[in-house]
């Protein structure tokens, strides 16, 4: 390291030239070190008064000096020690400690009670401000300005009330090369020696190392904070290891997954965690990464299922150092399944539109049924909602937020119905996926599975699915682990189970499991009312209220029978907006075979409504046109408002918003 000399003129040399610099003369060779001279030329400059007797440096009141600790405060705090080191050394010589800031203001000065007194006389106090612009040549000014350690030797302080002093200062750097502050001792002049300005440095370095190992270490702690709070936002668990198996870390996420206490759980081993597995030995003796392996735990009586991948941790030099585990719920991820593929409910149960009062009783035992976790039937003519009313069910019971999946019992080939419910285990059967599958009964945890035209389950599978409804467990085909599953039932089905198990072609035990809240749809010729609204309800969504039916064919099709019920007048609205060429819909636009049904009708096979229903039903509908507006509605119905009210009363009509006069 480059330091001034020291001890290159004499006392008398230095004094001769400074005395000839004061009074302008020209200096006697070699009198004076350079590095001083060109710092009394800058204070000359500054306009400092080399005879200056009384010194008067501005020393920072109270706050200010408060703060420019502060703003230091981790430089004293990591010099603090440094400085008390230097001062035990010093002790008795009359040799003070002290530390500036950056810009030369004294921090800290350390001394004994003499020495201290000493140094006050000089102004060498905390607050006081040793810049060379300040306070002349110094050892303290000097270092900020050259950045490195300097003496500065009796006379050539530039300030004469300072020719009695010796200091050795040395800035100190942070790792971006800053200077952070000044070290220094400062004594009387006699005792000037070489070697305090190597101990000043030594200490500067100390604390430099120190700072850079405080400024490392805070760094790594704000990673590892960063790395923390990343992974306990991650869904997925993580667990890092050791190569014999003891855990390092465990993410918090991690550590709700499997119900342990975070701290507590480090240090333990993963068998302890896991219990014997297989996975654990393989990992562990055979160093066998693996990727979604399903886990079945048992924490506190909850059965937990979950997926562990595990990859080694292998660094260059060291070569393998542990292993990295991630979890996740097997749960979760049928969700995401389940999201992925659109298994969702989409209808609410305000999607099943009617103003009958048999379509009301229907929503309101939906209702019913989505409060309770009862296994539901829904029984009913093709195309009268059943599914629609399952999507509702679900969507209105604490399970809306888990998974909606549907099977069509009827649709799926026999030999297929039992794997496509109960899953398989890899290598089951000949084309079975090598892993293994899971079945609907697990994709649906935590939700609903309905099971359409259940009804035509083949009668060997009903055992199954009974045995199913019994436990709640299920057993993959061709495996014999036991899954537990938290599914709600909804079943449905177009025929008369009764008469299909008086036939012998469904269990009775099975009905008796599903016929616990039984819910029936009317077909819409059990409904009238219904076809009008819909067709108006539907039309005006279709078509934003553009297009309409002309009063006849709206006649034509209120006769019409609707064999296909709801989903055939969605098909009828669909034809008749294709076929019309203009915004009214007319009879002729209507398809021959509804219009041949319905013009049959008027030849007396249409069904004959009481007046009663159809006063009812135009109540209803003029209710609904008018949203809920009473006034507007008695004057579509062309009856006072007292008349409506009575009647609405006598009906039992059930509005669709709160009452408005
Ligand atoms: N009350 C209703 N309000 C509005 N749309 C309805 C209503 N009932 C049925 N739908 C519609 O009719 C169509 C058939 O309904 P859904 O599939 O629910 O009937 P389903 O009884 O399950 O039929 P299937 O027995 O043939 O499976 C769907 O597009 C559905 O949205």
């Amino acid at each position: 390291m480059r330091t001034s000399s020291v001890f290159a003129p004499s006392h008398a040399q230095v004094l001769a030239g400074w005395e000839a610099f004061r009074d302008g003369r020209e200096l006697p060779p070699g009198a004076v070190r350079p590095t001083i001279l060109r710092s009394w030329v800058r204070c000359r400059k500054a306009g400092l008064e080399p005879e200056q007797l009384g010194r008067m440096p501005p020393i920072l009141d109270r706050e200010a000096l408060r703060q420019a600790r502060e703003q230091s405060a981790a430089l004293l705090a990591i010099a603090g020690p440094v400085l008390r080191d230097l001062h035990d050394i010093v002790r008795g010589t009359g040799f003070i400690i002290a530390l500036t800031d950056g810009h030369g203001v004294v921090l800290e000065v350390l001394g004994d009670r003499q020495s201290l007194a000493y140094a006050a006389s000089i102004d060498l106090v905390e607050g006081s401000d040793w810049s060379e612009r300040v306070s002349g040549t110094n050892a303290m000014g000097l270092a900020l300005i050259e950045r490195r350690p300097v003496q500065v030797v009796g006379c050539e302080h530039y300030l004469r009330p300072l020719h009695i002093l010796t200091c050795s200062a040395a800035p100190i750097f942070d790792a971006a090369g800053e200077i952070l502050g000044v070290l220094d001792v400062t004594g009387p002049r006699d005792l000037a020696h070489a070697h305090t300005l190597g101990m000043v440095i030594a200490a500067a370095r100390a604390v430099e190392r120190q700072l850079r190992l405080v400024t490392v270490t805070n760094e790594v702690e704000r990673q590892s904070r960063t790395l923390d709070v990343a992974l306990n936002a991650m869904r997925d668990g993580m667990l890092v290891v050791d190569q014999r198996g003891h855990v390092l870390q465990l993410s918090a996420p991690a550590a709700a997954l499997l119900g342990l206490d975070r701290q507590s759980a480090a240090g333990s081993h993963l068998s302890e965690l896991f219990g014997p597995q297989r996975w654990v030995t393989d990992l562990l003796r055979r160093g066998l990464a693996f990727q979604d392996e399903e886990i079945t735990l048992t924490r506190e009586e909850r059965t937990l299922r979950l997926l562990a991948s595990a990859r080694p941790i292998a660094a260059e030099r060291e070569g393998l150092q542990g292993f990295v585990i991630t979890l996740r719920e097997a749960r979760e991820v049928s969700r995401l399944v389940q999201r992925v593929r659109g298994d969702v409910a989409r209808f609410e149960l305000t999607d099943v539109l009617g103003i009958s009062e048999a379509i009301h009783r229907v929503r309101q035992e939906a209702q019913r049924a989505a409060a309770s976790d009862l296994t539901v039937l829904i029984i009913g003519e093709s195309g009268t909602g059943k599914e629609l009313l399952a999507h509702g069910i679900h969507n209105a019971s604490r399970r809306r937020g888990g998974p909606f999946v549907a099977v069509n019992c009827g649709a799926i080939p026999k030999s297929l119905l039992e794997s496509e419910l109960f899953g398989y285990e890899g290598g089951a059967f000949t084309g079975a996926d090598r892993q293994g599958r899971p079945g609907k009964f697990e994709l649906a945890d935590g939700g609903t599975l309905f099971l359409d035209e259940i009804g035509d389950m083949p009668l060997e599978m009903q055992a199954s699915l009974l045995r199913v409804l019994q436990d709640r467990r299920v057993v993959r085909v061709g495996g014999s682990r036991v899954i537990p599953v938290d599914v709600r039932v909804i079943a449905a089905t177009h025929r008369d189970l009764h008469r299909e198990v008086a036939e012998g072609n469904f269990r009775a035990d099975l009905l008796y499991r599903l016929d616990v809240l039984t819910i029936r749809v009317p077909p819409l010729r059990e409904r009238p009312g219904d076809v009008r609204f819909l067709l108006e309800t539907l039309i005006r969504r279709r078509t934003g209220g553009r297009r309409r039916f002309s009063d006849e064919a709206m006649e034509a099709l209120c006769h019409y029978h609707w064999p296909g019920n709801v989903r055939e007048l969605e098909n009828v609205l669909e034809k008749c907006l294709h076929m019309a060429e203009g915004d009214v819909i007319r009879l002729r636009d209507l398809p021959p075979d509804v219009l041949e049904a319905a013009g049959g009708a008027g030849e007396g096979k249409a069904h004959v409504a009481p007046i009663s229903e159809l006063e009812r039903e135009a109540i209803a509908r003029a209710c609904w046109q008018a949203g809920g507006n009473l006034a507007e509605a008695a004057r579509l119905l062309g009856i006072s408002r007292p008349t409506l009210y009575r009647k609405i009363r006598s009906y039992g009509i059930r509005l669709p918003r709160p009452l408005r006069a």
